[in-house]
Protein backbone atom coordinates (compact mmCIF):
# COMPACT_ATOMS: atom_id res chain seq x y z
CA UNK A 1 0.00 0.00 0.00
CA UNK A 2 1.13 3.53 -0.27
CA UNK A 3 0.59 6.45 1.58
CA UNK A 4 -2.16 7.97 -0.13
CA UNK A 5 -4.46 4.91 0.86
CA UNK A 6 -6.61 6.83 3.71
CA UNK A 7 -5.93 3.04 5.80
CA UNK A 8 -2.50 2.96 5.92
CA UNK A 9 -0.88 5.11 9.16
CA UNK A 10 1.46 7.67 8.41
CA UNK A 11 3.17 6.74 11.53
CA UNK A 12 3.97 3.06 12.64
CA UNK A 13 5.91 2.10 15.70
CA UNK A 14 6.78 -1.60 16.19
CA UNK A 15 7.47 -3.46 19.17
CA UNK A 16 9.63 -0.60 20.44
CA UNK A 17 11.92 -1.25 23.08
CA UNK A 18 14.43 1.24 24.58
CA UNK A 19 16.87 1.22 27.72
CA UNK A 20 18.71 4.20 29.45
CA UNK A 21 21.55 1.78 30.61
CA UNK A 22 19.82 -0.66 33.14
CA UNK A 23 16.84 1.17 33.50
CA UNK A 24 13.78 0.00 30.62
CA UNK A 25 11.29 2.69 29.76
CA UNK A 26 9.74 1.22 26.75
CA UNK A 27 9.01 -2.28 27.02
CA UNK A 28 7.49 -2.85 23.66
CA UNK A 29 5.34 -0.30 22.52
CA UNK A 30 3.21 -0.18 19.21
CA UNK A 31 1.49 2.63 17.93
CA UNK A 32 -0.35 3.76 14.45
CA UNK A 33 -1.46 7.11 13.50
CA UNK A 34 -3.15 8.28 10.47
CA UNK A 35 -3.13 11.29 8.29
CA UNK A 36 -5.33 13.86 9.71
CA UNK A 37 -5.57 12.21 13.06
CA UNK A 38 -4.14 14.05 16.52
CA UNK A 39 -2.66 10.93 18.87
CA UNK A 40 -1.81 12.29 22.40
CA UNK A 41 1.03 10.17 24.51
CA UNK A 42 -0.27 10.98 27.61
CA UNK A 43 0.93 9.36 31.47
CA UNK A 44 2.63 10.35 34.33
CA UNK A 45 5.92 11.77 34.94
CA UNK A 46 8.38 9.04 33.73
CA UNK A 47 6.52 7.29 31.72
CA UNK A 48 8.29 6.93 28.73
CA UNK A 49 6.57 9.23 26.42
CA UNK A 50 9.43 12.01 25.63
CA UNK A 51 11.69 9.01 24.91
CA UNK A 52 8.88 7.88 22.72
CA UNK A 53 8.73 10.91 21.02
CA UNK A 54 12.29 11.71 20.56
CA UNK A 55 12.45 7.82 19.25
CA UNK A 56 10.33 9.12 16.30
CA UNK A 57 12.21 12.15 15.67
CA UNK A 58 15.13 10.35 15.69
CA UNK A 59 16.60 12.22 18.19
CA UNK A 60 17.54 8.80 20.26
CA UNK A 61 18.82 5.95 18.41
CA UNK A 62 16.26 3.06 18.26
CA UNK A 63 17.36 0.17 20.31
CA UNK A 64 14.71 -2.57 19.28
CA UNK A 65 12.02 -2.88 17.17
CA UNK A 66 11.05 -0.31 14.06
CA UNK A 67 9.62 3.12 13.06
CA UNK A 68 7.92 3.75 9.62
CA UNK A 69 7.06 7.28 8.53
CA UNK A 70 5.05 7.38 5.48
CA UNK A 71 6.37 4.92 2.78
CA UNK A 72 9.87 4.85 4.56
CA UNK A 73 11.12 2.38 7.46
CA UNK A 74 12.72 5.35 9.27
CA UNK A 75 14.40 3.01 11.88
CA UNK A 76 15.14 -0.86 12.74
CA UNK A 77 18.09 -3.12 13.49
CA UNK A 78 19.20 -2.17 9.95
CA UNK A 79 19.92 1.62 10.96
CA UNK A 80 18.43 5.04 11.05
CA UNK A 81 17.35 8.00 8.64
CA UNK A 82 18.58 10.96 10.60
CA UNK A 83 16.23 13.42 12.34
CA UNK A 84 16.11 15.97 9.00
CA UNK A 85 15.45 13.21 6.74
CA UNK A 86 12.41 12.01 8.17
CA UNK A 87 10.20 14.41 7.15
CA UNK A 88 9.00 15.08 10.42
CA UNK A 89 8.01 18.64 11.94
CA UNK A 90 8.83 19.69 15.45
CA UNK A 91 7.35 21.84 18.02
CA UNK A 92 8.40 21.96 21.58
CA UNK A 93 7.65 23.48 25.54
CA UNK A 94 9.73 26.74 24.54
CA UNK A 95 8.46 26.54 20.86
CA UNK A 96 12.44 28.45 20.73
CA UNK A 97 11.88 30.96 18.17
CA UNK A 98 15.62 32.76 16.64
CA UNK A 99 15.15 36.19 18.45
CA UNK A 100 17.72 38.01 15.37
CA UNK A 101 15.35 36.41 12.87
CA UNK A 102 12.20 38.09 11.57
CA UNK A 103 9.32 36.21 11.80
CA UNK A 104 8.84 35.35 7.90
CA UNK A 105 12.76 33.68 8.45
CA UNK A 106 12.10 32.08 11.25
CA UNK A 107 9.13 30.11 9.12
CA UNK A 108 11.44 29.66 6.24
CA UNK A 109 14.17 28.29 8.16
CA UNK A 110 13.21 24.64 7.52
CA UNK A 111 13.16 25.45 3.75
CA UNK A 112 16.50 25.85 3.23
CA UNK A 113 17.35 23.37 0.38
CA UNK A 114 13.90 25.22 -1.59
CA UNK A 115 14.58 27.75 -4.71
CA UNK A 116 14.19 30.97 -3.17
CA UNK A 117 10.34 31.58 -4.72
CA UNK A 118 9.09 28.79 -3.21
CA UNK A 119 10.39 29.16 -0.17
CA UNK A 120 8.67 32.61 0.19
CA UNK A 121 5.32 30.98 -1.14
CA UNK A 122 5.56 28.20 1.73
CA UNK A 123 6.64 30.74 4.74
CA UNK A 124 3.46 33.19 3.43
CA UNK A 125 0.85 29.86 3.09
CA UNK A 126 2.51 28.19 6.81
CA UNK A 127 1.87 32.23 8.04
CA UNK A 128 -1.54 32.44 6.81
CA UNK A 129 -2.97 29.17 7.98
CA UNK A 130 -1.93 30.06 11.44
CA UNK A 131 -3.00 33.98 11.31
CA UNK A 132 -0.14 35.48 11.28
CA UNK A 133 0.97 36.69 8.05
CA UNK A 134 0.81 40.60 8.96
CA UNK A 135 3.60 40.06 11.19
CA UNK A 136 6.34 38.38 9.12
CA UNK A 137 8.26 41.56 8.91
CA UNK A 138 8.05 41.45 12.66
CA UNK A 139 10.81 39.80 15.15
CA UNK A 140 10.01 37.15 18.11
CA UNK A 141 10.45 40.06 20.86
CA UNK A 142 7.57 42.18 19.44
CA UNK A 143 5.06 39.12 19.79
CA UNK A 144 3.22 37.91 22.42
CA UNK A 145 3.64 34.18 24.06
CA UNK A 146 0.35 33.26 22.05
CA UNK A 147 1.55 34.96 18.86
CA UNK A 148 5.22 33.32 18.95
CA UNK A 149 3.58 29.56 19.48
CA UNK A 150 1.23 30.24 16.47
CA UNK A 151 4.93 31.08 14.78
CA UNK A 152 6.22 28.23 15.41
CA UNK A 153 3.40 26.28 14.33
CA UNK A 154 3.36 27.53 11.06
CA UNK A 155 7.64 27.15 11.13
CA UNK A 156 6.86 23.11 11.90
CA UNK A 157 4.22 22.91 9.44
CA UNK A 158 6.08 25.34 6.41
CA UNK A 159 8.07 22.38 4.87
CA UNK A 160 4.67 20.31 4.85
CA UNK A 161 5.77 17.36 7.00
CA UNK A 162 4.36 13.79 6.88
CA UNK A 163 3.72 14.29 10.78
CA UNK A 164 4.08 16.37 13.13
CA UNK A 165 5.99 16.00 16.98
CA UNK A 166 4.72 17.89 19.58
CA UNK A 167 6.10 17.97 23.37
CA UNK A 168 4.27 19.36 25.72
CA UNK A 169 3.91 22.26 23.57
CA UNK A 170 1.40 24.88 25.67
CA UNK A 171 3.01 24.12 29.06
CA UNK A 172 5.04 27.31 29.08
CA UNK A 173 1.60 29.78 28.51
CA UNK A 174 -0.52 30.98 31.29
CA UNK A 175 -3.92 28.86 31.74
CA UNK A 176 -6.28 31.57 29.92
CA UNK A 177 -3.46 31.38 27.16
CA UNK A 178 -3.06 27.82 26.51
CA UNK A 179 -6.84 27.08 26.14
CA UNK A 180 -7.00 29.86 23.79
CA UNK A 181 -3.52 28.62 21.83
CA UNK A 182 -4.94 24.94 22.31
CA UNK A 183 -8.13 25.45 20.62
CA UNK A 184 -5.98 27.55 17.61
CA UNK A 185 -3.62 24.92 17.34
CA UNK A 186 -6.46 22.03 17.24
CA UNK A 187 -8.36 23.38 14.26
CA UNK A 188 -4.84 24.96 12.28
CA UNK A 189 -4.10 20.89 12.93
CA UNK A 190 -7.29 19.45 11.57
CA UNK A 191 -6.99 21.76 8.73
CA UNK A 192 -3.60 21.30 7.63
CA UNK A 193 -4.89 17.15 7.72
CA UNK A 194 -1.42 16.14 8.51
CA UNK A 195 -0.76 13.39 11.43
CA UNK A 196 -0.01 14.70 14.74
CA UNK A 197 1.64 13.01 17.44
CA UNK A 198 1.46 15.13 21.02
CA UNK A 199 2.90 14.41 24.49
CA UNK A 200 0.87 15.34 27.49
CA UNK A 201 0.54 14.77 31.03
CA UNK A 202 -2.85 16.64 31.16
CA UNK A 203 -5.57 14.25 30.79
CA UNK A 204 -8.03 16.99 30.00
CA UNK A 205 -5.80 18.40 27.68
CA UNK A 206 -5.30 14.89 25.87
CA UNK A 207 -9.07 14.70 25.93
CA UNK A 208 -9.40 18.24 24.34
CA UNK A 209 -6.73 17.26 21.72
CA UNK A 210 -6.41 13.86 20.73
CA UNK A 211 -8.84 11.93 18.31
CA UNK A 212 -6.79 8.79 19.89
CA UNK A 213 -5.12 8.93 23.36
CA UNK A 214 -2.34 5.50 24.28
CA UNK A 215 -2.23 6.22 27.85
CA UNK A 216 1.46 5.08 29.24
CA UNK A 217 2.80 3.86 32.37
CA UNK A 218 5.88 2.34 33.54
CA UNK A 219 6.91 1.67 29.54
CA UNK A 220 4.01 0.35 27.99
CA UNK A 221 0.34 1.52 26.43
CA UNK A 222 -1.98 0.74 28.75
CA UNK A 223 -4.86 1.87 26.30
CA UNK A 224 -5.04 3.48 23.23
CA UNK A 225 -9.28 4.38 22.23
CA UNK A 226 -10.30 7.88 21.62
CA UNK A 227 -11.00 9.75 24.64
CA UNK A 228 -14.79 8.68 25.04
CA UNK A 229 -13.46 5.03 25.02
CA UNK A 230 -11.19 5.72 27.43
CA UNK A 231 -13.28 7.65 29.83
CA UNK A 232 -16.18 5.36 30.32
CA UNK A 233 -14.77 1.99 29.24
CA UNK A 234 -11.24 2.13 31.32
CA UNK A 235 -9.28 -1.51 31.10
CA UNK A 236 -8.16 -1.08 34.46
CA UNK A 237 -8.00 1.10 37.94
CA UNK A 238 -4.87 2.58 36.48
CA UNK A 239 -6.78 4.23 33.48
CA UNK A 240 -10.33 4.82 35.54
CA UNK A 241 -8.34 6.76 37.91
CA UNK A 242 -5.90 8.73 35.59
CA UNK A 243 -9.02 10.63 34.40
CA UNK A 244 -10.70 12.06 37.13
CA UNK A 245 -10.94 11.76 40.95
CA UNK A 246 -12.67 8.51 42.05
CA UNK A 247 -14.84 7.07 44.88
CA UNK A 248 -13.23 3.87 45.66
CA UNK A 249 -15.27 1.07 47.32
CA UNK A 250 -14.10 -2.92 48.17
CA UNK A 251 -16.13 -5.65 47.94
CA UNK A 252 -16.28 -9.52 47.44
CA UNK A 253 -17.39 -11.11 43.81
CA UNK A 254 -19.98 -13.65 44.36
CA UNK A 255 -21.73 -15.51 41.19
CA UNK A 256 -21.06 -12.67 39.17
CA UNK A 257 -22.33 -9.91 41.19
CA UNK A 258 -20.62 -7.37 44.10
CA UNK A 259 -22.76 -6.13 46.93
CA UNK A 260 -22.58 -2.34 47.51
CA UNK A 261 -24.67 0.00 49.20
CA UNK A 262 -25.82 1.23 45.94
CA UNK A 263 -27.57 -2.40 45.39
CA UNK A 264 -25.85 -5.29 43.65
CA UNK A 265 -23.85 -4.57 40.59
CA UNK A 266 -23.25 -6.77 37.43
CA UNK A 267 -19.55 -7.87 37.48
CA UNK A 268 -19.78 -10.99 34.74
CA UNK A 269 -16.03 -11.53 34.31
CA UNK A 270 -14.73 -11.76 37.95
CA UNK A 271 -14.23 -14.93 39.90
CA UNK A 272 -15.65 -16.15 42.63
CA UNK A 273 -14.69 -14.64 45.76
CA UNK A 274 -12.25 -11.96 44.61
CA UNK A 275 -11.52 -9.25 46.28
CA UNK A 276 -12.32 -6.18 43.94
CA UNK A 277 -12.23 -2.63 43.85
CA UNK A 278 -15.84 -0.73 42.83
CA UNK A 279 -14.43 2.59 41.40
CA UNK A 280 -17.25 5.15 40.27
CA UNK A 281 -16.91 8.96 39.44
CA UNK A 282 -18.22 12.20 41.23
CA UNK A 283 -20.49 12.49 37.90
CA UNK A 284 -22.09 8.54 38.38
CA UNK A 285 -23.97 10.18 41.47
CA UNK A 286 -27.31 11.53 41.81
CA UNK A 287 -28.93 13.55 44.54
CA UNK A 288 -32.55 14.28 45.52
CA UNK A 289 -34.53 15.23 48.61
CA UNK A 290 -35.25 11.86 50.34
CA UNK A 291 -39.00 10.99 49.43
CA UNK A 292 -39.49 7.86 50.77
CA UNK A 293 -38.63 4.62 49.41
CA UNK A 294 -37.16 6.18 46.84
CA UNK A 295 -34.27 3.58 46.51
CA UNK A 296 -31.78 5.89 46.97
CA UNK A 297 -29.25 5.66 49.84
CA UNK A 298 -29.07 8.55 52.33
CA UNK A 299 -26.17 10.29 53.21
CA UNK A 300 -25.67 13.71 55.14
CA UNK A 301 -24.06 16.86 52.94
CA UNK A 302 -20.43 17.44 54.70
CA UNK A 303 -19.88 20.26 52.52
CA UNK A 304 -20.30 21.36 48.81
CA UNK A 305 -17.83 23.27 46.97
CA UNK A 306 -18.54 25.54 43.47
CA UNK A 307 -15.92 24.67 40.97
CA UNK A 308 -16.06 26.07 37.01
CA UNK A 309 -19.62 24.97 36.10
CA UNK A 310 -20.51 22.00 38.74
CA UNK A 311 -19.89 21.93 42.07
CA UNK A 312 -18.88 18.81 44.20
CA UNK A 313 -20.72 17.56 47.09
CA UNK A 314 -18.26 15.72 49.57
CA UNK A 315 -21.42 13.45 51.18
CA UNK A 316 -21.26 10.69 53.92
CA UNK A 317 -23.26 7.77 53.42
CA UNK A 318 -25.56 6.30 56.18
CA UNK A 319 -26.62 2.66 56.28
CA UNK A 320 -24.02 1.18 53.83
CA UNK A 321 -23.68 -1.81 55.76
CA UNK A 322 -19.72 -3.07 56.07
CA UNK A 323 -18.64 -0.32 54.16
CA UNK A 324 -19.62 2.42 56.61
CA UNK A 325 -18.58 4.99 57.30
CA UNK A 326 -18.69 6.13 53.73
CA UNK A 327 -17.48 9.45 52.19
CA UNK A 328 -17.93 9.68 48.63
CA UNK A 329 -17.79 12.86 46.33
CA UNK A 330 -20.85 13.58 43.91
CA UNK A 331 -20.00 16.54 41.21
CA UNK A 332 -23.39 17.91 40.29
CA UNK A 333 -23.86 20.64 37.30
CA UNK A 334 -24.36 23.73 38.37
CA UNK A 335 -24.75 24.96 41.77
CA UNK A 336 -25.72 22.78 45.07
CA UNK A 337 -28.67 24.68 46.58
CA UNK A 338 -28.89 22.66 50.00
CA UNK A 339 -26.77 23.71 53.01
CA UNK A 340 -23.77 21.39 54.61
CA UNK A 341 -25.88 19.15 57.15
CA UNK A 342 -28.41 18.62 54.57
CA UNK A 343 -30.21 14.69 54.24
CA UNK A 344 -30.10 13.86 50.26
CA UNK A 345 -30.80 10.27 48.59
CA UNK A 346 -28.15 9.37 46.61
CA UNK A 347 -28.30 6.96 43.57
CA UNK A 348 -25.52 5.68 41.55
CA UNK A 349 -25.73 5.48 37.80
CA UNK A 350 -24.32 1.18 37.07
CA UNK A 351 -23.54 2.10 33.25
CA UNK A 352 -20.83 4.21 34.55
CA UNK A 353 -19.40 1.62 37.65
CA UNK A 354 -15.95 0.32 37.12
CA UNK A 355 -15.06 -3.13 38.75
CA UNK A 356 -11.42 -4.54 38.59
CA UNK A 357 -9.85 -7.18 40.70
CA UNK A 358 -7.97 -5.62 43.41
CA UNK A 359 -4.25 -4.84 43.27
CA UNK A 360 -1.89 -4.26 46.14
CA UNK A 361 -0.75 -0.67 46.73
CA UNK A 362 -2.06 2.24 45.60
CA UNK A 363 -3.91 3.00 42.84
CA UNK A 364 -1.21 4.84 41.00
CA UNK A 365 0.60 1.32 41.02
CA UNK A 366 -1.43 0.04 38.87
CA UNK A 367 0.24 -2.42 36.85
CA UNK A 368 -1.32 -3.03 33.35
CA UNK A 369 -4.00 -5.64 32.82
CA UNK A 370 -4.35 -5.22 29.48
CA UNK A 371 -2.20 -6.70 27.09
CA UNK A 372 -0.84 -5.89 23.83
CA UNK A 373 0.07 -7.87 21.10
CA UNK A 374 3.17 -6.50 18.80
CA UNK A 375 3.03 -6.89 14.68
CA UNK A 376 5.95 -9.74 15.65
CA UNK A 377 2.82 -11.87 17.88
CA UNK A 378 4.70 -11.35 20.65
CA UNK A 379 2.29 -10.30 23.48
CA UNK A 380 3.43 -7.85 26.23
CA UNK A 381 1.47 -7.41 29.53
N1 LIG B 1 18.93 10.76 28.50
C1 LIG B 1 18.54 10.03 29.54
N2 LIG B 1 19.42 9.33 30.27
C2 LIG B 1 19.02 8.56 31.31
N3 LIG B 1 17.73 8.44 31.72
C3 LIG B 1 16.80 9.12 31.04
C4 LIG B 1 17.15 9.95 29.92
N4 LIG B 1 16.02 10.50 29.43
C5 LIG B 1 15.01 10.04 30.21
N5 LIG B 1 15.48 9.22 31.17
C6 LIG B 1 14.66 8.50 32.17
O1 LIG B 1 13.78 7.66 31.45
C7 LIG B 1 12.49 7.64 32.06
C8 LIG B 1 11.46 8.09 31.05
O2 LIG B 1 11.70 9.45 30.73
P1 LIG B 1 10.78 10.27 29.72
O3 LIG B 1 11.32 11.67 29.66
O4 LIG B 1 10.67 9.53 28.45
O5 LIG B 1 9.39 10.22 30.49
P2 LIG B 1 8.14 11.17 30.34
O6 LIG B 1 6.95 10.26 30.44
O7 LIG B 1 8.24 12.02 29.14
O8 LIG B 1 8.25 12.03 31.66
P3 LIG B 1 7.90 13.60 31.90
O9 LIG B 1 6.41 13.74 31.73
O10 LIG B 1 8.34 13.81 33.32
O11 LIG B 1 8.70 14.38 30.91
C9 LIG B 1 12.60 8.53 33.28
O12 LIG B 1 12.85 7.70 34.39
C10 LIG B 1 13.79 9.42 32.99
O13 LIG B 1 14.44 9.81 34.18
Amino acid sequence: MTQNSPQTPVLQIANVRHSYDTLEVLKGVDLEVHRGEVACLLGPSGCGKTTLLRLIAGLEQLQSGAIRIADTIVADARGSVPPEKRNTGFLFQDFALFPHLRVKDNVSFGLIHQKPEQRKEKAQAALRRVGMLEYADAYPHQLSGGQQQRVALARALAPEPSIILLDEPFSSLDTRLRSQVRDETLHVLKNSGVATVMVTHDPEEAMFMGDKIALMNRGVIVQVDDPVQLYYHPVNAFVATFFSDVNRMEAVARNGKVDTPFGTLEAPDIADETTVDVLFRPDALQLALPQGEDGGVSAEVTASRMLVGSTLVHLRLEYCGPSCPMHVHARIPGRFPHPDGSRVSVTLNPDQVFIFPMESGDLSEYTPQHCLKATDQTVYC
